[in-house]
């Protein structure tokens, strides 16, 4: 499998590499020799991740660090909470920790929205290394800085803009991802093919018929992914504007998690069905785009979810908390047509409970409160 570095520069005077490809984690401690004290390393790690990796980590952290300090965050999106950013900075100021010493996010996207923020709040910033595990992890929270963590009222409502120094995206960690995990992150891959390569539909198609295991066609998709995603923060890196279009799907789907509860709904099985939402409300301001692009995926969404909310009323509630809405009115983002989307304030709530009831119907959900 091919290796490659892609630059996000985010002004003229801070850029980083992430770095994609089978192994890659093992240039990490020379990339850690030319820029930290070997004394000590702050290694963050998903539980799950920890049983199943953690040796190779530890290794090419014991190659370069003296020390390193162990954390490790129970899977699952009820992490990203206050309650485990508290124990992390209880840990890490317990232990001892510099202004240098750097902090090593390993895990998918939970962890690493985590650790991102302890990182950014721990003595008001610490340098931060990402190394994602998962898809989803990999294609999108790993990149562009966005740390955060839950709030009873609504998903991300804490956090910061925090760009690590590099992003080790090491796609032997994929071998042991879980069907549904592959899933999960596809969402993400799909909403590139949504606001910006529309050809991405057919190749994941395509992926999504076999077995989901890394391979060079998979790795192709998830550089692509990230040159997409890198293109975008570039821009716009404090989401002032065409950043925000990377929430396509995201204003439904973090409504879901939220009423569901957080956890019972993995983030991408969410976005996917976000995304059927923001299309069908699209195609009906007259648009030219058909969620039948979603159809191929549709099953193996089906297949995986558990329950989905059923209250439409609770949904446009939660909805509100969005971090785009403005003088009180909701800023969805909506597709002109494939690979062209908008922003589009959201006053006609009888178009937005339609598609609400269009998208449960498809996952075949009873739906209770609908005015
Ligand atoms: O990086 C971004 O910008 C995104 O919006 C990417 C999203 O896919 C990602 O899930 C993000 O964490 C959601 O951000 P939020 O600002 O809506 O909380």
């Amino acid at each position: 499998m091919a290796h490659s570095s892609i630059e996000v520069s985010i002004s003229f005077e801070d850029q980083y590499e992430v770095h994609v490809g089978q192994d890659i984690r093992r240039i990490f401690p020379s990339f850690c020799s030319n820029r930290y004290s070997r004394e000590k390393i702050i290694v963050v790690i998903d539980e799950k991740v920890h049983r199943l990796h953690g040796e190779k980590v530890q290794a090419v952290c014991d190659e370069y660090f003296q020390d390193s300090l162990w954390l490790s965050v129970p899977e699952g999106e009820r992490s990203k909470s206050l309650g485990q950013w508290q124990s992390l900075i209880d840990r890490i100021l317990g232990d001892g920790v510099e202004r240098g010493t750097p902090l090593l996010a390993v895990g998918g996207g939970v962890s690493g929205d985590l650790a991102g923020f302890v990182a950014a709040s721990t003595l008001r910033g610490i340098p931060l290394i990402h190394m994602p595990t998962t898809l989803l992890a990999m294609v999108d929270s790993s990149i562009g800085g966005k740390t955060g963590l839950n709030h009873d009222t609504g998903k991300n409502l804490i956090g910061a803009f925090y760009q690590p120094d590099a992003v080790f995206a090491d796609t032997a960690f994929l071998q042991t991802l879980e069907q549904k995990e592959w899933i999960t992150g596809m969402a993400e891959v799909l909403k590139y093919a949504a606001i910006r390569s529309p050809e991405l539909f057919d190749q994941v198609a395509g992926l999504s018929r076999g077995a989901l295991e890394p391979g060079e066609e998979w790795a192709q998709i998830i550089s692509e992914s990230i040159r997409i995603k890198t293109d975008i923060v570039e821009e716009d890196t404090l989401e002032a504007g065409k950043r925000a279009f990377l929430n396509f799907g995201h204003t439904f789907g973090h409504a879901l998690e939220k009423v569901a509860g957080y956890g019972s709904l993995s983030h991408g099985e969410a976005v996917f069905a976000g995304m059927i939402a923001a299309t069908y409300f699209s195609q009906h301001l007259g648009h030219p785009v058909d969620d039948i692009r979603f159809a191929p995926f549709l099953p193996l969404y089906k297949q995986q979810i558990q329950s989905m909310p059923t209250d439409i009323e609770a949904l446009i509630e939660a909805m509100k908390t969005d971090k785009k809405v403005k003088d009180n009115t909701l800023q969805l983002v909506l597709l002109k047509d494939w690979g062209s989307p908008y922003i589009h304030p959201c006053t006609d709530f009888s178009m937005l409970r339609e598609a609400w009831q269009y998208t449960l119907a498809q996952f075949n959900v009873n739906i209770i409160r609908y005015k």
